[in-house]
């Protein structure tokens, strides 16, 4: 099943370690087809993962095709799907710098016009929840705002988006965006960029950026 989307996903993966968001089995990638999710089996080194060790669920959880145990974080994702109807892929890292604001329960309000650009809001913090079950994906569901990236207390990072590409996009901004707060904030007291500012940046950059 789904041949095409499975080798989309697969080199998701690679990017996610390409970019150093995850390590070793660290982070998940999963993609919503129809009625099913396809996502990462839990516990492969990146360096082993292949085409074919991708999980085809349906949106019960219960598996469709694939030999291997889904990612632990399959629940979060399932329901992350089923309340937001518009997400197409979701992303789990533990990505460094973005990690390192959640672990201090801290959003990361938005300092840069990078962060306006892909973001537009603060991404926020949502409560610590457990690793297994829904529990994160309630937690996030409570906090989640336009920025659709949200830092999960003592944890990591969510993010989410309309299919791959775009939710990869947002990994790989998140932890920049985070990289330059941590380290505008080690040497110095950034301020936030005026609201309206940010909002303009953010709609110049989804109706103009690129090749549109
Ligand atoms: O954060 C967690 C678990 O705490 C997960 O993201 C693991 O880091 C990866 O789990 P699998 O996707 O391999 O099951």
């Amino acid at each position: 099943m789904y041949e095409d989307l499975k080798k989309e996903l697969y080199k998701a993966h690679m990017n996610l370690e390409k970019y150093r968001l995850v390590a070793y089995t660290s982070g998940n990638v999963s993609v919503k087809v129809n009625n099913h999710v396809i996502i990462k089996p839990s516990g492969i080194p990146y360096d082993q993962l292949k085409v074919e060790d991708m999980v085809v669920l349906d949106m019960e959880g219960n598996t469709v095709e694939g030999k291997l145990k889904p990612s632990v974080d399959s629940a979060t994702h399932l329901y992350l799907y089923k309340n937001l109807p518009d997400v197409g892929s979701i992303i789990h890292t533990h990505s460094p710098y973005a990690s390192a604001f959640a672990l201090l329960s801290q959003p990361i309000p938005v300092y840069s016009t990078a962060h306006a650009d892909v973001f537009g809001v603060q991404v926020p913090v949502s409560n610590y929840a457990p690793v297994g079950s829904e529990a994160i994906g309630k937690a996030v569901i409570e906090v989640v705002n336009q920025a659709k990236a949200v830092l999960l207390s003592k944890h990591g990072v969510i993010v989410m988006g309309k299919d791959i590409n775009e939710t990869i996009r947002k990994a790989i901004f998140l932890e920049e965006v985070a990289q330059t707060a941590y380290l505008a904030r080690t040497i110095g007291n950034p301020e936030p960029l005026d609201e309206k500012e940010a909002k303009r940046l953010y709609e110049f950059h989804h109706s103009n950026y690129g090749q549109k």
